[in-house]
């Protein structure tokens, strides 16, 4: 894998994910360019990223010459023909709306050069849905970073019927040089690798306990113990959130057709009641800790 530093990079949105995973690349030796149609998002997200690096320099993780030189590489703009102008590669990272997603590309591709990479970090768009309407679908394909972007070391790179393998490569080559584990996903499904292994952990975890096998702490115990999860499945729920879970096997059993991938009944019964986990105190278990 040649090491393809330093990139043009643009990062197009600047919520949780994007503005962590411009600050990776910035580290990493990249030029960065932090888009975002909101100017007050982008102010925020430099105040974050600074207590981040301090952070950081404060527990010896990274020098402050590092730091300095990383946001000395790191420029933030509302304007996408300034984002797009040299762009060599684009992780889009914007609102989870295919439509909104859709006309970024489209634009982006229009102002950007020819040799850009249009990726994808949706966590559940396959870049195939992107494609359309494209004049390069081979440079499009699907990078998807884990949160916090600036800790989690894995990026799923999925490779659609449209994408080329250099595409392939070159975000392979791009999350490498950016310190992280690029995995290489050869065709597109929904949730990727990660995201059907772990659903398919909550999924039997929900049925043992739905089935009277075991109390949902005794399954959380039996995960933790016997598989060596820092975190048991129920504990994950509520953490990752109910709704979102929820929305995600919604989402799964639409795009399957099948409707047994949908929500179980326990899932929809603390959705309903607005029983969403820590967020709002309660899911399976409540905060002060014990289950339901
Ligand atoms: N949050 C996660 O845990 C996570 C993990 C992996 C992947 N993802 C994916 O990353 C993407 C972003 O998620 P997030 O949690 O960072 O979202 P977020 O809501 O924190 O941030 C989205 C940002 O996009 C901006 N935005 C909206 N429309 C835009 C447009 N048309 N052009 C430019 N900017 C626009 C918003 O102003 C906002 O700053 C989603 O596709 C999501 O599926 C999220």
């Amino acid at each position: 894998m040649t090491d393809p530093r330093p990139l043009t990079l643009t990062v197009c949105g600047s919520g949780a994910m994007g503005s962590q995973i411009a600050l990776v690349g910035a580290l990493a030796g990249h030029d960065v360019t932090l888009y975002d149609i909101d100017a007050d998002r982008l102010d925020v997200a430099i105040g974050e990223l600074r207590t981040q690096a301090e952070r950081r320099v404060t527990k010896g993780r990274i020098s402050r010459e590092e730091a300095d030189a990383a946001f000395a590489r790191l420029a933030v703009t509302t304007s996408l023909e300034r984002a797009a102008a040299g762009a060599d590669f684009m992780i889009e990272a914007i609102v989870e709306k295919l439509e909104a997603k859709q006309s970024l590309f489209r634009e982006f591709e229009l102002l950007a050069p020819a040799h850009c990479i249009l990726a994808t970090n949706s966590s559940s768009i396959v870049s195939s849905k992107l494609k359309e309407g494209l004049a390069r679908p081979e440079l499009v394909c699907n990078m998807h970073f884990f949160n916090p972007a600036l800790v989690m070391e894995l990026v799923e790179v999925v490779e659609g019927e449209h994408t080329a393998p250099e595409t392939v490569a070159r975000a392979m080559a791009l999350a490498a040089s950016m310190g992280k584990h690029p995995v290489h996903i050869t065709r597109e499904i929904f949730g990727f690798v990660v995201n059907r292994v772990l659903t398919a952990i909550f999924d039997e975890a929900i049925s043992l306990a739905e089935a009277g096998i075991a109390s949902v702490e005794d399954i959380d115990v039996a995960v933790r113990k016997g598989l060596g999860h820092p975190i048991g499945p129920f504990a994950l729920l509520d953490l990752t959130g109910i709704d979102v879970n929820y929305h995600i096997k919604t989402l799964q059993a639409a795009e399957s057709g099948r409707p047994e991938d949908g929500p179980s009944q326990s899932l929809t019964s603390l959705y309903e009641a607005g029983k969403f986990g820590r967020k709002t105190g309660e899911g399976f278990f409540t905060y002060d800790g014990a289950a339901q």
